[in-house]
């Protein structure tokens, strides 16, 4: 066992050189492990999928990187040397990790463009931030963000005329705003027609082209199109990680997740 953890840890670029290094992390609730012993590194500049069962501690996981559950054990840094186990999650957020929940979140009565405007002016108050005049520099990142996210045309509609997959990306759009160097995101495709997952997965490797992204989900049309590395997790620990092709063969893997 400590000699397969050692060959696990020679194989792990140095803590140093990752942008999330996760190492021997534990969480029980009520004696239950559900994260036991998980080590997970993501570089600089990676997408990363992670797939696994019902249960298998990927919202845990997520939710111990962003301060909102902390470890009973274990490392969990950001950007090398930032040990997230002592920060809260504003001041998590405020690194620059965020975090896109499965369920959209946007304001449905304003426009298109003025959730991206309250986004970017982050704790300034409405009013002030929507009646005042705008900056050319926030002006233009918010035309770049409203293309990258496949909006520009839908600017001035109230967000509750866009589609459930559209409002997602808009939710993604209001993440890009605060110009986040790790974006981890909850589900994406979930309720989305085919066309739009098709295009989510364009979108976050493009978002990923400039920042790391850390993508949980279920559909494996969707993780094939990312093509990227894909870890599996499975009671709260690493199961198998590397290509998909490679993954979705582990006879472990169909097992306990593919197989069902
Ligand atoms: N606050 C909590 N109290 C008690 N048990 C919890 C709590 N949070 C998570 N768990 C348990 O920990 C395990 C891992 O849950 P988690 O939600 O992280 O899994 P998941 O991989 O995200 O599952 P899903 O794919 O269904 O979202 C589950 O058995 C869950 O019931």
């Amino acid at each position: 066992m400590a000699e397969a953890r050692e060959k696990e840890a020679a194989g792990r670029p140095p803590r140093g050189e990752t942008l999330l290094y996760l190492n021997g992390v534990t969480k029980s609730f009520d004696g239950f492990k559900a994260i036991n012993d998980l080590s997970l590194v993501v570089a600089r500049g990676e997408m990363r999928a992670i797939i696994g069962p019902n249960g298998a501690g990927k919202t845990t996981m997520m939710d111990i990187i962003t301060g909102k559950t902390r470890p009973d054990a274990g490392e969990v840094y950001f950007a090398g040397n930032t040990d997230l186990t002592r920060h809260d999650e504003a001041e998590i957020a405020s690194m620059g990790i965020g975090r896109k929940f499965q369920k959209p979140t946007v304001f449905e009565s304003h426009t298109v463009e003025d959730n991206l405007v309250l986004a970017l002016s982050g704790q300034r108050g409405i009013f002030s931030t929507l009646f005042h005049k705008r900056s050319e520099s926030d002006s233009k990142r918010i035309d770049t963000i409203l293309e990258t996210v496949r909006l520009t045309a839908k600017r001035h509609l109230p967000a509750a005329d866009l589609s459930h997959g559209q409002k997602q990306w808009l939710e993604i759009g209001m993440l890009l705003a605060q110009d986040p160097e790790l974006l981890l995101v909850d589900e994406p495709v979930a309720g989305m027609t085919d066309a739009e997952t098709e295009e989510t997965a364009k979108l976050l490797r493009e978002i990923a082209e400039t920042r790391s992204v850390v993508v949980v989900e279920h559909d494996m049309h969707f993780v094939r199109a990312l093509g990227v590395k894909v870890t599996c997790l499975h009671e709260g620990h690493v199961l198998a990680e590397g290509p998909l092709d490679q993954v979705s063969a582990d006879p472990r893997v169909i097992e306990v997740y593919l197989g069902r």
